[in-house]
């Protein structure tokens, strides 16, 4: 039996999964990987706060960074403390101190992922981020080992767990927007600020990386358009239930030739889509390719012991290339050309929702159905050009409110 130390940085939600992990699959851990890893120190914000993991010896913890990052028996740096710049200082100088890292950190990751990676490379490291995208599901080795040689040509995920458990309490349970992202906090699956999650931001940081897996492709999540489900109202959803909908946070990226087009944001999906039915925190990735077709992965997207059980799948291959003396290989090496463009601009069908009169807008559509409700009218668009939709919202006065939002795989590419 092999012996690999390791150093932490964060002990909450993620950090805490990975203590608990290794302790409770020690015995599986060390029959497969031949290795028995020491944890020999974790950095913390706050030394006193009270933790529900055990520790083998309190005097592991520390609130000195440097005192993980610069310990000399450390071989593996696993980041869970989240955070861009203090994290992106961390993980450089564990590089430059030889040590492998993983990190469950998409926020950095979609800004600098692919520097990160070459700097890794180049000092002869790996740099493995399995949990960064849909938590648990082990979709980033599907990509980069299952369907290495495929062609893909479509990737649509759910892959915000707080969103979908938001949308699904709202959708099923009829329980109030707050609540529900009150009760995700709870459950350890929204960001410490979880503007990023409700807002789509955190969706589009998993999509960059997402393409950069499929596709070859980083994209900057500041140039992607980018939807929350913040705004979402109940008519919007009761309107798309009545046509046979779900609304789903997604984050789409489409190949066509060279151009890639992307789109992040609540879109109906029908109700038969294998997609409608991922629930709760529950995160699905639907993948089309040339040689598989369609196939869908799915699994829970957040939470302590789904998340680090995809930082355990990357401990335990960095430990062998460590014993393999074959460090350095990067994660994805698949790099693609590819102008992104967004799908917004592309001809699609919508669902269109006027607040303040539940009357049917005089406008010549061509509705493909309508639905109202006391304060509110709705209807669904044939395909219709972006300049259509545009001039038709413009059509109202300034005063009235009005929304709109895509129907899924309508648009005409
Ligand atoms: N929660 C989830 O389901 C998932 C989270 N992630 C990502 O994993 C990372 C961690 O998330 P999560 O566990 O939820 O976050 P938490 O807020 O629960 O935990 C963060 C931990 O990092 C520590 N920390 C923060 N800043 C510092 C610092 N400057 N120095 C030392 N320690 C620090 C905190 O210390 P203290 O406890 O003392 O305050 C805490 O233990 C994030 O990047 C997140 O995006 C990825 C997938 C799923
Ligand atoms: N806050 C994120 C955690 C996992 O990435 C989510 O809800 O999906």
């Amino acid at each position: 039996m092999q012996t690999i130390t390791i150093g932490l940085l964060g002990l909450g939600t993620v950090g805490g999964g990975v203590v608990k992990l290794l302790q409770e699959h020690a015995a599986k851990i060390e029959q497969t990987t031949n290795v028995h890893f020491i944890l020999k120190r974790v950095a913390v914000a706050h030394l006193d706060k009270p933790r529900n993991v055990s520790l083998p010896d309190k005097t592991i913890l520390t609130d000195q960074i440097d005192e993980v990052l610069n310990d000399p028996e450390i071989q593996i740096i696993v980041e869970t403390m989240g955070t861009v710049n203090r994290a992106r200082q961390a993980i450089t100088q564990a590089i430059y101190n030889h040590k492998s890292v993983i990190t469950a950190n998409k926020d950095l990751l979609a800004i600098d992922g692919p520097r990160l990676a070459q700097l890794a490379k180049s000092r002869h490291v790996d740099f493995l981020y399995e949990a960064s995208v849909a938590g648990g599901i082990p979709i980033l080795r599907v990509l980069s080992s299952s369907l290495v040689t495929d062609q893909i040509s479509q990737v649509t995920g759910i892959i915000n767990g707080t969103a979908n458990y938001i949308l699904s309490a709202m959708t099923s349970e009829n329980v109030s927007y707050d609540k529900a992202l009150m009760n995700a906090q709870k459950k350890g699956y929204a960001e410490a600020n979880p503007t990023n999650d409700v807002k789509g931001i955190d969706t589009a940081n998993k999509l960059s990386i997402l393409s950069q897996f499929a596709f070859g492709k980083a994209l900057d999540p500041n140039k992607l358009g980018i939807h929350g489900i913040e705004n979402l109202t109940a008519a919007q959803l009761a309107s798309a239930n009545h046509f046979g909908y779900t609304i789903k946070l997604l984050a789409i990226a489409k190949r066509l030739n060279n151009k890639l087009y992307t789109f992040v944001g609540p879109t109906l999906i029908e109700h038969n889509d294998q997609l409608a039915q991922v629930n709760g925190v529950q995160n699905a990735v639907a993948v089309k390719s040339n040689a598989l077709g369609s196939s869908v992965y799915t699994g829970p997207g957040a939470g302590a012991k789904p998340t680090a059980n995809s930082i355990l799948s990357d401990l335990a291959a960095a430990a062998t290339d460590i014993l393999d003396y074959d460090c350095g290989s990067e994660f994805n090496n698949y790099h693609n050309e590819l102008t992104p463009c967004s799908l917004t601009t592309i001809p699609q069908s919508f669902l269109i929702t006027t607040y303040g009169t539940s009357v049917k807008p005089t406008n010549a559509i061509n509705w493909q159905g309508e639905t109202n409700g006391n304060n509110y009218w709705s209807g669904l668009t044939p395909v219709i050009s972006r300049q259509e939709l545009e001039s038709f919202l413009k059509s109202f006065p300034r005063s009235s409110a009005v929304s709109y939002l895509p129907v899924y795989n309508t648009a005409k590419l």
